[in-house]
């Protein structure tokens, strides 16, 4: 079993991970890598070697014209391999950043789109999809962090062993001797990420809590109550708690990395006084100069490797831990079957909807929000949703979708358990409107559509939108359909009202022709009269397919075959609207009180005119 903070994978196979898709990614990526770790060694060798050839050339005392055509010489060779190493490094960093963006980031996309509704909610999850994000989100982070540093770790580790021949040559006991501070600075470094790592999911939740107050301060909708209820000093107070907390860790972990700079200056300084010494030592025996100038390169060299190759390693380990939060995360087990697991049935237009005994409860929490849930919703029938706020009305919509298994009992869709049915397809036959639905950036047609508006079916579209009541609006715009929403993306952008919004929304779901509707208070935004021409198309709307919507109107649910009146997670009373008047229990309390408003209003209209301009 892995220990706490031990990384969820071994290095190796992070090695294999990255290299493997890198080698899918574009093959060509391995080999400029390798050519670029030869040529970042061949350049510094350059840089010791051709000195000690001009020193040997004075010290020779050589001809003139054999000293020019040296220096030419030196200078091509220098001159040829700079520039290759200059062109492959940048190539490289270029292609690494490439592959980050287009590659392994969408790797990410595709997980948070497409794994459990559930899981990604998950506070815990939230925070590892914090940390995968940061492995993907820089320069010289995680992922493209490994293959930058592994470039120059592989360099390091050559020049190390080039210079090593030459020094092992000169005394193997100077070798010795290096190697051995070296390992001491590494166990020294390896504390230091360590304690850094522990710290890590600390760190996570408190950025999570910042970048959640920074999209606050810059929300246009959040602007308006930051305003009005002056949540100005709470936001900031909040925000400078969090970044107390963060700088606190974060002088700890820096402490631990002041320890080890120290170490390091010691270790330099022993490193390079015994070797210079040495050195020195030869000259005064009978080294020659040229011969001096080329260990003395050589021993500066072997020390700059040296101190390289620890600070990769811990660079290294660093995006070794950072690509395991990728993986993990990319590797969460999901409890729904998105790519396998049984079909609906496609030439059914309606589904047929079992709950059997569900009772359900969200992570974490004490209590149930739903009990022992039992209804049959059959093929085509209209089903209304109703009871006080906080019953349970749309967990029960989201247990229906599919967003989570029930704790309790099953859900069976066309007699087939929830569990069992491929998931991403039962996406695409369901259609829901949600009280907290966004729309993005992008045209009305797109927001409809999910595709361009020029290869959406235009028919369908146009159907869509007149049965939504949002025609009049889209036929004033110059671009129609084609008309951006808000102005992320487009400047051009307009801004819908919450009750044209609600109307995109429902066309947006009839367009997509599902089997079975979902709709959670769709008319909360809209005007009467918008009201009730929608119910008044009702049944044209839902063409013989099931459907299900929750509203607080009462008047609504006449429209629809069976009532359930869900009461503190109970389904407390069930029937048709006059069956549930007849039984006059809370259903009929709370329809009596709605319409006795609307009563005492056709009552006393003109008295409340006057009241108000006289
Ligand atoms: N994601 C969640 N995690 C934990 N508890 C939740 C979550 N969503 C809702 N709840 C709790 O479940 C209960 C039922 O909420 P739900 O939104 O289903 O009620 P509702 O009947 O739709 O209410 P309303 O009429 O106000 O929209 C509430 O007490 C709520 O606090």
């Amino acid at each position: 079993m892995k220990k706490e903070n031990e990384p969820a994978y071994s290095l190796s196979s992070n090695y294999h991970y990255i290299y493997e898709n890198m080698w899918k990614y574009d093959k060509s990526l391995i080999f400029y890598g390798l050519a670029e770790v030869i040529f970042n060694v061949i350049l510094p060798l350059c840089t010791v070697i051709l000195p000690s050839i001009v020193v040997g050339l004075l010290e020779r005392k050589a001809e003139i014209s054999e000293f020019i055509y040296t220096m030419i010489l030196v200078f091509l060779v220098y001159g040829t391999v700079s520039a290759v190493q200059a062109f492959l490094t940048t190539r490289n960093r270029n292609q690494y950043i490439d592959i980050r963006l287009n590659y392994f980031s969408l790797i990410l996309f595709r997980k948070c789109f497409h794994m459990d509704y559930s899981l990604l909610e998950k506070e815990k999850v939230r925070a590892e999809l914090k940390k995968a994000g940061d492995s993907i989100y820089g320069n010289w982070q995680g992922l493209e962090g490994l293959m930058h540093r592994n470039i120059n770790f592989l360099t390091n580790v050559l020049g190390l062993v080039a210079y090593s021949a030459v020094i092992g040559w000169i005394n193997p006991l100077i070798l010795i001797f290096l190697l051995a501070l070296s390992s001491i600075q590494i166990l020294v470094f390896r504390r230091a990420k360590l304690y850094e790592h522990k710290k890590k999911d600390e760190i996570a939740r408190i950025k999570i809590t910042q970048s959640y107050l920074q999209d606050q301060a810059f929300d246009l909708k959040a602007g308006k109550d930051i305003r009005l209820y002056q949540l100005d000093k709470i936001i900031s107070r909040v925000y400078g708690s969090a970044n107390n907390k963060l700088k606190r860790i974060k002088t700890k972990v820096r402490g631990i990395y002041y320890v080890n700079d120290i170490v390091e200056i010691v270790l330099k300084f022993l490193r390079d006084g015994c070797c210079y010494g040495y050195l020195i030592y030869l000259l005064i025996h009978g080294l020659s100069v040229s011969d001096f100038v080329l260990y003395l390169g050589i021993v500066g060299g072997l020390a700059g490797w040296i101190t390289k190759i620890t600070e990769e390693i811990s660079e290294l380990g660093r995006c070794h831990y950072m690509i395991c939060d990728f993986r993990k995360f990319c590797d969460l087990k999901d409890t729904f079957s998105h790519t396998k697991g049984q079909m609906t049935g496609e030439e059914d237009t309606a589904l047929d909807i079992v709950f059997d005994h569900v009772s359900f409860k969200y992570e974490g929490a004490e209590d149930y929000v739903l009990e022992d849930v039992c209804f049959h919703m059959k093929k085509g029938d209209k089903y209304a949703l109703v009871g006080v706020n906080g019953a349970g009305k749309t967990t029960l919509v989201k247990l229906m979708c599919g967003f989570y298994q029930p704790t309790k009992g099953r859900i069976l869709v066309n007699g087939i358990d929830i569990k069992e049915l491929n998931i991403e397809n039962y996406f695409k036959e369901i259609a829901v409107v949600f009280q907290d639905t966004t729309v993005l950036s992008l045209t009305i047609g797109e927001n409809i559509c999910g595709v361009t508006a020029d290869k959406a079916a235009e028919e369908d579209l146009w159907q869509a939108i007149e049965l939504s009541g949002l025609k009049k609006k889209i036929d004033s715009l110059p671009k129609g359909v084609h008309t951006y929403l808000n102005k992320d993306v487009e400047e051009s952008g307009i801004q819908l009202s919450g009750g044209e919004l609600q109307k995109l929304l429902l066309a947006r779901a009839l367009y997509k022709k599902a089997k079975l509707l979902l709709f959670d208070e769709p008319t909360a935004a809209m005007d009467a009269i918008a009201e009730s021409e929608l119910y008044e198309q009702y049944q044209k709307l839902l063409k013989g397919r099931s459907a299900l919507f929750i509203s607080h109107r009462l008047a609504s649910t006449r429209y629809c075959d069976k009532i359930l009146f869900l009461d503190k997670g109970r389904i407390a009373e069930a029937g048709s609207h006059e069956e549930l008047m007849d039984m006059n229990g809370r259903y009929a309390m709370m329809f009596e009180v709605q319409s006795k408003y609307y009563k005492e209003e056709r009552q006393y209209p003109r008295q409340a005119c006057d009241t108000q301009w006289v």
